[in-house]
């Protein structure tokens, strides 16, 4: 059973529509990350997963089930992006007023507590947390009930490098007990280790959805070969005898960046690693960053 489906989903706040036909499928087990521009609509396609608001045109069904039917929501763990708790209440207070809310074990209060590092704070009050503090709690909050659907939002926000890390490590236990895990975030080169498939949104739109490897295919963007040899210019000119449309730029006496077209970039380290010039070679595929950026680029130019 997939963690949720949406089959041709559209949806708008008023007669203006904002989500078009957006069909998205992710399989328990799976971190998919959700991205987008400021207003493309990645906090409106939680809501609908979380069924607080329906499309008006389109299905969804989520965990085999209705979105927002209580049964369905009791297994969705969520953590929204500006999270906010009674300022008044002790971390172990509001703990234990979201599990039971959610019908979680009490047990779980203190367990949660300590994996996200608040057992020493749980008797404070909220108001004297820091903000990676707080966010800690809506971590813990999210976790409550072992839920088979999670989705941070912006997560890492506040948190220090530690803490992301330890996050991380902890999605990774989630995923791999077949959690389905969305991460909406704007920090792209955090997330990028992490995420199973991407899905970018654009203006409402899917403008991109896969695995990295299928979204280069796709993007054909070129790759980034940094070449340290003992002579620069010699290793160049013997590269341009067998690959006369190289482009590259060289940077000192030992480095080489050569810009290849990703077709050719098994001649290219082919040619390199042939001239016996070559003492390192670095590849760089483009990133998760590069990949969001010409896929805006396509939106745009789509959008004039
Ligand atoms: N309750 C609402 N009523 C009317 N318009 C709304 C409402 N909530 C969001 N919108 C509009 O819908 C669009 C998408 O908003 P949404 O919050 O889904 O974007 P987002 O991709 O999550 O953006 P961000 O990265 O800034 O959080 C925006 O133009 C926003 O102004």
């Amino acid at each position: 059973m997939n963690s949720f489906e949406l089959n041709c989903i559209e949806f708008g706040y008023g007669r203006q529509p904002l989500l078009r036909d957006i069909t998205l499928t992710l399989a328990p087990g799976r971190i998919m990350g959700l991205f987008g521009h400021n207003g493309a609509g990645k906090t409106t396609t939680i809501k609908l997963i979380l069924g607080l608001m329906a499309p008006q045109r389109g299905s969804l069904s989520v965990l085999g089930g209705q979105a927002g039917t209580p049964a369905v929501a009791r297994q969705i763990g969520y953590l929204p992006e500006n999270v906010m708790f009674y300022p008044q209440m002790t971390g172990r207070e509001i703990l234990d007023h979201f599990a039971r809310l959610k019908g979680a074990a009490r047990s779980q209060v203190p367990q949660l507590l300590e994996q996200v590092g608040l057992e020493d704070a749980c008797n404070r009050r909220v108001k004297t947390y820091s903000k990676g503090m707080r966010q800690r709690l809506g971590l813990a909050q999210a976790l409550l009930a072992d839920p088979r659907l999670l989705i941070l939002d912006e997560p890492t926000v506040g948190l220090d490098p530690v803490a992301t890390a330890e996050l991380y490590r902890l999605l990774r236990c989630l995923r791999n007990r077949g959690t389905g895990i969305v991460l909406c975030s704007h920090v792209l080169p955090g997330v990028e280790p992490y995420i199973d498939q991407a899905a970018i949104l654009f203006k409402g739109r899917l403008q991109a959805l896969g695995d990295l490897p299928s979204l280069r295919a796709r993007a054909e963007l070129p790759v980034r070969l940094i070449v340290r040899s003992a002579d620069s210019q010699g290793t160049l000119t013997r590269l341009n005898g067998s690959l006369p449309r190289l482009s590259a730029l060289v940077k000192d006496a030992n480095t080489i960046e050569l810009v290849v077209a990703p077709g050719e970039k098994m001649a290219a380290i082919q040619g390199l690693l042939g001239s016996g010039l070559v003492e390192d070679l670095q590849i760089h595929q483009p990133t998760l960053e590069d990949l969001y950026c010409h896929f805006m680029d396509i939106g745009s130019q789509e959008g004039q």
